[in-house]
């Protein structure tokens, strides 16, 4: 579904992403992982084509940066980390736009576009919420209403940028558990920057990680999320150790800061 070759992103001076190689196939979940600046959500955006970059990067087949918004916008649903809400549009318009791709040119919403709308914010138990102003809500349901829009274009990838940074434990799950069900469902892609090493482990079946713009680890979370690999690449001193469905949960241990006298 999403095929990176030798992928680079240069933003200003820098090159933020170095020849990242990445495959994820249809109906997958990948997790990219990696600390603060790593280029997680650059590569995202490089997916969306919302960056420019070097390399190949085919989604569905075709060329990441020549879909034109209309066909890249029935392929990918993108939710970003922070988007600019418009404070006055109802939560169930904003929602709508997720549906704009399906509406006809000087056309408008029909039946069965609204009635999706209504389902996805019933499941995000965002339904209350359908008339509030999305300048009126919190962090965590401001969030779930830009998940509710990506939810609503229905598109068979899903690009989601840090979807549970401001939610609670409960809200969190909720969210995570209606992606991973509509992937089984319906085989959607699901690519997902996560900063909870052990959700991502739970929750993705692959794990990309970067660091300084490289992808220095790809594979199971068995295999990225180990002692040497997290410690290593985000300057922490952790303990990793199997859950009780096996895969493997990420502790910090405390000690000694570095510079810090005891
Ligand atoms: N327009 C820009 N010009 C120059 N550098 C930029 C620009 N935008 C982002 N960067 C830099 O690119 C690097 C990667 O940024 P990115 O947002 O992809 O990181 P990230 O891994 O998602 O980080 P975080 O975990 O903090 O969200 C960062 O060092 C950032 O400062």
């Amino acid at each position: 579904m999403i095929r990176a070759a030798g992928v680079s992103v240069r933003l200003g001076e820098r090159e933020v992403l170095s020849e990242v190689d990445l495959l994820v196939s249809r109906g997958q979940w990948l997790a990219v992982i990696g600390p603060n600046g790593a280029g997680k959500s650059t590569l995202l955006k490089a997916i969306m084509g919302i960056v420019g970059h070097s390399g190949s990067l085919l989604v569905a087949d075709a060329p990441a940066a020549a879909l034109k918004p209309r066909a890249r916008a029935r392929l990918l649903a993108y939710a970003p980390q922070a988007p600019a809400l418009p404070p006055d549009m109802t939560v169930f318009d904003y929602a709508l736009l997720g549906r704009t791709p399906y509406i006809p040119y000087f056309g408008r919403d029909s039946r069965h576009d609204r009635d999706v709308v209504g389902a996805v914010l019933e499941r995000l138990d965002l339904g209350d919420f359908a008339s509030r102003r999305v300048g009126s809500l919190s962090g965590g349901e401001r969030q779930r209403v830009v998940l509710a829009r990506a939810l609503a274009q229905e598109a068979p990838i899903l690009v989601l940028d840090e979807p549970t940074t401001a939610l609670d434990l409960g809200h969190q799950q909720q969210v995570l558990e209606l992606v991973d069900r509509l992937r089984r469902a319906d085989g959607l892609t699901v690519v997902t920057t996560l900063h909870d090493l052990t959700v991502a482990g739970q929750y993705a079946d692959a794990l990309l990680l970067l660091a300084r713009g490289q992808a220095v680890a790809h594979g199971s979370p068995a295999q990225v999320l180990t002692e040497t690999l997290v410690g290593r690449h985000f300057d922490a001193q952790v303990k990793v150790e199997p859950g009780p469905d096996g895969r493997p949960v990420v502790h910090l241990v405390r000690g000694e800061v570095r510079g810090e006298r005891p």
